[in-house]
């Protein structure tokens, strides 16, 4: 059945998923605070910030008028970066008139250290117009799920019929769904994934080798299931899109912005000015901060989370992660 879905966020993955439901026939409006994302999209049919000059389905809509934008929603995804989450939502709770199904798409942690469903949740207690709240996790480069190339990525969500019956929204010959109903297990993996893949890309421009990249994957994949089972994550949670999938990603291609931050600093050699000069949305940062605290609070050993905030907070050399993560 044809469903109406809004997206908040006019950014690359706001932009990709929209498309992929468009091409499978769905009503979607993109809702931006970017006037020049929002006219490329709605007359040229493009994001070229992100995109160059890929062409979208041209049924998208794309407006900066959120009352508009939320007339006819069923499905409302969030596709804004974590930090923007809290006033997306105080905006959602004074616009909103009618029940909708909320998607989260962000992929960080509260400030913290709560689970990004806890704290939406905890956002939207007192506000009656969300039926049921799921998250979209998985290994999804935009550039790539924009142009159509196979993509398969985890539907957390409690309600299993649900899940399933929104899971149909969105499959089709190039985008799969699995399902999941293991918050704790996805989001810790979705959120900390970005950390591991700095270290990665901080390994890979010092030219520690393909041996040190996998290692650093698998004792980063151990970490983030031992911090998950602090919230209760599961460990078969660990072979989905969501987590195997995303790290293996993320930590291996140059096209994610945590794995080229950490290229860049291991390789400019001077991680504060390099943070300086950040202008992406790279979520790992702040992931690596909220990761070490938890290990520290839930006395978790993390060589690779304690490093990685050595570098990144105290500014110390990357050579230090080659280093100490084996330890
Ligand atoms: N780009 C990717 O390949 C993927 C990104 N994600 C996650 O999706 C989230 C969003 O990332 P991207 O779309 O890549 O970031 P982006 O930097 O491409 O776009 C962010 C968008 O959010 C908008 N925005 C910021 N504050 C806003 C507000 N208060 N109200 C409305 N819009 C606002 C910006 O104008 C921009 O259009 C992140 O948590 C990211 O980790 C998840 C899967 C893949
Ligand atoms: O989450 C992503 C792919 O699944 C995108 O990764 P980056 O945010 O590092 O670009």
């Amino acid at each position: 059945m044809k469903k109406n879905f809004t997206i908040i966020g006019s950014g690359a993955y706001g932009t990709c998923l929209a498309n992929v439901l468009a091409d499978n026939g769905h009503e979607v409006v993109i809702y931006g605070i970017s006037e020049s994302e929002i006219n490329d999209i709605k007359f040229k049919h493009q994001n070229s910030q992100f995109f160059g000059d890929a062409k979208l389905n041209q049924n998208i809509l794309a407006t900066t008028n959120l009352e508009a934008a939320l007339a006819k929603t069923e499905i409302l995804i969030l596709a804004v970066p974590t930090k923007a989450l809290h006033s997306v939502i105080a905006q959602l709770k004074a616009t909103l008139t009618h029940e909708v199904i909320i998607l989260n798409t962000a992929k960080g942690l509260a400030p913290n250290g709560d689970l990004l469903s806890t704290y939406i949740q905890k956002d939207l207690h007192d506000f009656a117009m969300v039926s049921d709240y799921g998250a979209l996790y998985g290994p999804s480069i935009a550039s790539e799920v924009v142009r159509r190339l196979p993509t398969g990525v985890t539907l957390v969500m409690k309600n299993k019929k649900l899940a399933k019956s929104i899971a149909n929204n969105f499959q089709n010959e190039y985008f799969a769904i699995g399902l999941s109903d293991d918050f704790a297990g996805c989001e810790i993996a979705a959120a900390l994934k970005n950390g591991i893949a700095i270290g990665s890309g901080i390994l890979d421009g010092l030219n520690a080798g393909d041996n040190a990249r996998a290692s650093l994957i698998a004792k980063g994949l151990r970490e983030i299931y031992e911090i998950s089972q602090v919230f209760g994550g599961r460990l078969e949670t660990v072979l989905t899109y969501a987590s195997v999938g995303d790290l293996v990603l993320t930590a291996t291609s140059p096209k994610s912005r945590n794995y080229s931050l950490g290229h860049r600093i291991a390789i400019e050699g001077n991680p504060k000015e390099t943070m300086e000069n950040l202008s992406t949305t790279t979520e790992g940062v702040e992931a690596v901060k909220i990761a070490h605290q938890l290990c520290e609070k839930n006395h978790i050993p993390s060589e690779i989370f304690l490093n990685l905030y050595e570098i990144l907070y105290n500014f110390k050399r990357p050579i230090v992660l080659v280093n100490n993560f084996l330890k």
